[in-house]
């Protein structure tokens, strides 16, 4: 049997763990690679932010109020969780563990400090990337043409560039988003470079034994 990438051999679901400076355009690069990669799925946080004009509820996030956030943690229902720019997130563990078990990628979209908690919980099963934006005016442009924050709020997420950038090391993969369709194209040359690791393939076994009696073959 193959799947639609022709894949022979029965392969692990992977994390695709994307962070960046806020504006860095890792949200419109990730819903175009979405669209171009049938067997991804992308991991729709919780959060206690308010709704941006043009998201959408269960989408882009689940809005929530903190008390069931906290709830949440409480009930182990979070495989990471944290506080970005005076607001709470967390991923929800059962849609991740569903589509990884359906043998789906997931790519997810959370800040540094959920990168780390992933790895911890899961390393084996995580391939991470940094998005940098190309220059500081150009992330300050990004981020008021996007025109869906305040200027004060604007103002609060490029005062954060400095430290969010500090933790680029930490991560597997560093993309400078300069040109969008390029940089679109090598996140998904990062996804067909890692389902085809050795680990990640764990029917290669049986795959390569089938090989065994190769020199007998008469065709
Ligand atoms: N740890 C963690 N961070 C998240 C999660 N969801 C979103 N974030 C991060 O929170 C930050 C703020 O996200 P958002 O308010 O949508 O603004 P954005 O930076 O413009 O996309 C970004 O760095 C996101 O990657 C999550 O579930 N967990
Ligand atoms: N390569 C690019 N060139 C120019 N503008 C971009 C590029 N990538 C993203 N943008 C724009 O920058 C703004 C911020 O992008 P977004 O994806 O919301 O960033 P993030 O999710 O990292 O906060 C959006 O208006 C988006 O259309």
């Amino acid at each position: 049997m193959t799947d639609s990438h022709g894949t022979l051999v029965r392969r692990r679901g992977l994390m695709l763990v994307m962070s960046s400076p806020s504006g860095a355009g890792k949200t419109s690069i990730s819903r175009r690679v979405l669209e171009l990669e049938p067997e991804l799925s992308l991991s729709v946080s919780v959060t206690t932010r308010p709704r941006r004009p043009g998201e959408e509820d269960g989408v882009h996030y689940h809005f929530i109020d903190r008390e069931s956030f906290d709830r949440m943690i409480a009930g182990e229902e979070l495989l990471e969780h944290a506080e970005v720019y005076g607001n709470c997130y967390g991923t929800p563990r059962s849609a991740v563990e569903a589509a990884l078990a359906a043998g789906r990628d997931v790519m997810f979209d959370i800040d540094w400090q959920g990168a780390q908690q992933l790895r911890a919980t899961a390393s084996r099963d995580v391939a991470s990337l940094f998005i940098l934006p190309p220059s500081v005016p150009e992330l300050a442009r990004r981020l008021r043409t996007r025109a869906q924050d305040a200027e004060d709020t604007v103002r609060y997420r490029l005062g954060q560039v400095a430290s969010d950038v500090t933790h680029w090391a930490e991560y597997d993969y560093v993309l400078v988003n300069a040109c969008f369709d390029e940089s679109v194209e090598r996140v998904r040359a990062i996804l067909a470079a890692e389902r085809l690791k050795r680990e990640r393939q764990p029917g290669l076994n049986e795959f390569v034994a089938g090989f065994r009696n190769a020199g007998s073959y008469e065709p």
